[in-house]
């Protein structure tokens, strides 16, 4: 079986549409500001696609460049201004327990990525609405929201399975559990019924929902296992890792496997191709529709 490459912009267009009906009905438009804070390329490269495809869809995006240090007086400024409807910080920062603390500093109605400490304690909960009627969705960050679009648009979710169960019997491991990523994505896996072995630099988690529970949401185990003994094992490979110089040995694919790169180096090598059924090399541009319909619906939210 030959290995078929989805590419990002397919499963974008699937949203680029209604967005940007959706956009052209509102009088005032909805108005994203991102802070970026620190001198990653890559975070310089997501303000430009944003940029670029939020100004397409008639959304209007305003990039601050601050020193760190002024960070937090300028999230508190945007939260007070009427004219922000979303705020965006480019993340990591500092790279350490500060970064939640900005995090929960962007005031929740305006939160584009859903990192806020109230949008956190829903995804890992599996409480997926804001209000008791469940009217209104709680937002969910947008790379890890991405790679679920994604793996849906690839046929990964079972939807004869009931909702909320529709990964039941898969097994998938997401190498990165970074805040704004990996950890969040594991949990969205394993609320959907996967089992994931999360993996990073230290150690290696399993995320699985515990039937006997009486709690919906999962639980977190650490394991000894190593990557070379898990991921041979897996259905669905994502990965995340920041450098250039890691690769996946392909030699530890499970035949048939899906796998996802959402890093902005490539994470798997060329010869993926030849093992797996399908291979997403990026799904940036999958991340920033996610943002745009994020902020759309924030923007409802306060109107
Ligand atoms: N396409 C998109 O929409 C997005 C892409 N990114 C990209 O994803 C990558 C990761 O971003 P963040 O999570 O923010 O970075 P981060 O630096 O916060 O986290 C990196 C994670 O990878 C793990 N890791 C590093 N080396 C490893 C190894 N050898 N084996 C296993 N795990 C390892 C670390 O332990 C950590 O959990 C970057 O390339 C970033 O540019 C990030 C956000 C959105
Ligand atoms: N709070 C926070 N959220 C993020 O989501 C986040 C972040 N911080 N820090 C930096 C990384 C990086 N990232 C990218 C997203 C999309 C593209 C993207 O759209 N790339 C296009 C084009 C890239 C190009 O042409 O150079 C593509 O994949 O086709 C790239 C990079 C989000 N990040």
């Amino acid at each position: 079986m030959p290995c078929k490459v989805v590419l990002a912009a397919e499963v974008a267009s699937n949203y680029t549409a209604e967005i940007k009906s959706e956009v052209s009905q509102k009088e005032t438009k909805p108005r994203l500001v991102g802070f970026l804070a620190n001198d990653d390329i890559y975070a310089e490269k997501y303000a430009q696609s944003s940029s670029k495809h939020l100004a397409e869809a008639g959304l209007e995006f305003e990039l601050r460049q601050v020193p760190r240090e002024s960070l937090e007086a300028a999230i508190r400024e945007a939260n007070a201004d009427d004219r922000v409807s979303g705020i965006l910080v480019y993340y990591p920062v500092y790279g350490d327990d500060r970064d939640q603390k900005l995090q929960d500093l962007v005031d929740p109605t305006k939160d584009v990525e859903g990192l806020n400490v109230v949008y956190n304690g829903k995804l890992y909960g599996n409480d997926r609405f804001l209000d008791e009627e469940k009217t209104r969705k709680a937002i969910l960050p947008c790379t890890p929201l991405a790679v679920v679009k994604v793996l849906d648009h690839i046929g990964v979710y079972n939807h004869s399975l009931p909702y909320g169960d529709h990964l039941r019997g898969k097994t998938i491991a997401v190498v990165n559990r970074s805040e704004v990523v990996g950890r969040p994505l594991a949990a969205l896996l394993a609320n959907d019924g996967a089992k994931v072995y999360s993996i990073d630099i230290n150690d290696i988690q399993i995320y699985e929902r515990d039937p006997t529970a009486s709690i919906n949401s999962h639980t977190a185990t650490k394991t000894e296992l190593k990557p070379e003994d898990v991921i041979p094992l897996c259905d669905v490979v994502i990965t995340g890792v920041p450098t250039a110089a890691y690769k996946m040995p392909t030699s530890l694919l499970k035949p048939g496997v899906v796998a996802v790169n959402f890093a902005s180096v490539r994470n798997f090598e060329p010869e993926v191709k030849d093992v797996a059924s399908i291979y997403v090399p990026s799904v940036g541009k999958v991340t920033v529709s996610m943002l745009q319909r994020n902020l759309l619906r924030l923007f409802n939210y306060q109107h």
